[in-house]
């Protein structure tokens, strides 16, 4: 068979051509898929659904802001002069190795039972009774990629499991975290723009609602700037030590976008509405000092001695009674546990509709063509 080179898809002789019935059937089956085959296979059926439907690509080139439509327009004008019955057959076993692949059971542990993440973005380590989840991609600023999320997931299910009386969350290099990556909104689903935002917000709910059931002390150890969610998550943890050279941003309103991590209700409650208001709506970036003593910070440190001294105390306090410290962070969250989950549920379904917003849109445009920097 010929090969169509971007794709890697086989050109088939007539004999073999897939019936318009089978190609509904496919178009049926993909609905179904039990598992996300991701954002290159969903480009792929996407391209090869309209190579079938419509033959070669025929409409404009989208301009090079528009990087979503194309993306997909890239995919499909990709398959060239391809014959609608060869893309549609291609489209058919396409997606029969993604049934048979999604109903064979995985070789791997389950996500929750897995220690080391899939990508080295995160690195997870458990010494002297303390588990640490490190972010560790710091020539990006440590933003938080897809399979980011997925990995502190697992690694906060694998934490709340193992023997270590505390857990850790910090990043690698100067900066904390830059929040979400924005690239991520770039890798744009078969179902468009507003699958893209379907997923994403299912993505947010599970990733904050792990951080509201986390059962044993959690800890933020901010080694630097913070940005996005990483600083709305903050809310959830039980102490937050931050370095002087940290600086605590949330910046939704200029990135078209609406508050996330719970922190609608959660920062109101730590410092007020108005101060809360200031960083949520209005975006002010608060220095270390400044979020420690509107009381998102427990404890600022000087940057020298941050380290050393945080992980001192950290190795004390990870020798107290586990059990009692489960318990007692037990009562504290149960009293407003099923407000926060309340909550989260609806900052992640208004953040769906954000998304697809032009202001979104833009905002995230301008970053990565290099117009915007917070
Ligand atoms: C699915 C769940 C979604 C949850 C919703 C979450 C929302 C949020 O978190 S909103 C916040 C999103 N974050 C941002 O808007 C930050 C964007 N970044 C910046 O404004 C700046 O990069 C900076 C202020 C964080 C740092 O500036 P600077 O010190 O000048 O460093 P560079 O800009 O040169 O950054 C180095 C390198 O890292 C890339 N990068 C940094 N942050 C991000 C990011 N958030 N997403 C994608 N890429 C990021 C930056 O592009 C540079 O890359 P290279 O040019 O390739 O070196």
């Amino acid at each position: 068979p010929l090969q169509v080179p971007a794709l890697g898809l086989h050109v088939r002789g007539p004999a073999m051509l897939a019936s318009q019935k089978d190609f509904n059937n496919a178009v049926s089956q993909v609905k179904l898929l039990k598992e996300d085959p991701g954002n290159e296979v969903k480009l792929k059926l996407y391209a090869l659904y309209k190579q079938a439907t419509e033959g070669p690509c025929n409409v404009p080139k989208p301009g090079m802001l528009d990087f979503i439509n194309k993306t997909k327009w890239d995919a499909w004008n990709a398959l060239g002069s391809l014959s609608k019955e060869a893309a549609r057959q291609n489209y058919v076993d396409l997606v029969s190795r993604l049934s048979a692949s999604s109903e064979s059971p995985s070789p791997e542990a389950p996500a929750a039972d897995r220690k080391q993440p899939e990508s080295d973005s995160l690195v997870v380590t458990s010494e002297d009774g303390i588990t640490t989840i490190r972010l560790n991609r710091p020539a990006k600023k440590n933003a938080l990629t897809t399979q980011m999320y997925h990995d502190i997931i697992a690694a906060l299910q694998a934490a709340s499991k193992d023997e270590s009386a505390i857990t850790v969350l910090t990043g690698s290099g100067d900066y904390y975290c830059s929040g979400n990556d924005l690239t991520n909104f770039t890798h744009l689903p078969a179902g468009g723009l507003e699958e893209m935002a379907r997923s994403a917000a299912a993505l947010l709910r599970d990733f904050v609602n792990c951080f509201i059931d986390f059962p044993k002390p959690l800890v933020a150890v901010v080694n630097g700037p913070a940005v996005g969610i990483s600083v709305t998550i903050l809310g959830l943890f039980d102490v937050v030590y931050a370095t002087d050279r940290a600086s605590f941003h949330t910046p939704f309103s200029h990135l078209g976008q609406s508050p996330e991590g719970c922190s609608s209700y959660t920062f109101p409650k730590i410092m007020g509405s108005s101060k809360a208001a200031e960083m949520l709506l209005f975006g002010k970036k608060l220095t270390a000092q400044e979020a420690c003593a509107q009381g998102l910070v427990t404890e600022v440190f000087p940057d020298g001695t941050f380290q050393k001294e945080v992980w001192a105390r950290l190795k004390a306090y990870s020798k107290l009674p586990p059990n009692a410290m489960r318990i007692s962070k037990q009562i504290i969250r149960n009293r407003e546990k099923e407000k926060l989950h309340a909550v989260n549920a609806e900052e992640s379904s208004v953040l769906r509709e954000r998304w697809q917003s032009d202001e979104c849109m833009n905002a995230i445009a301008s970053f990565l063509s290099r117009k915007a920097k917070l």
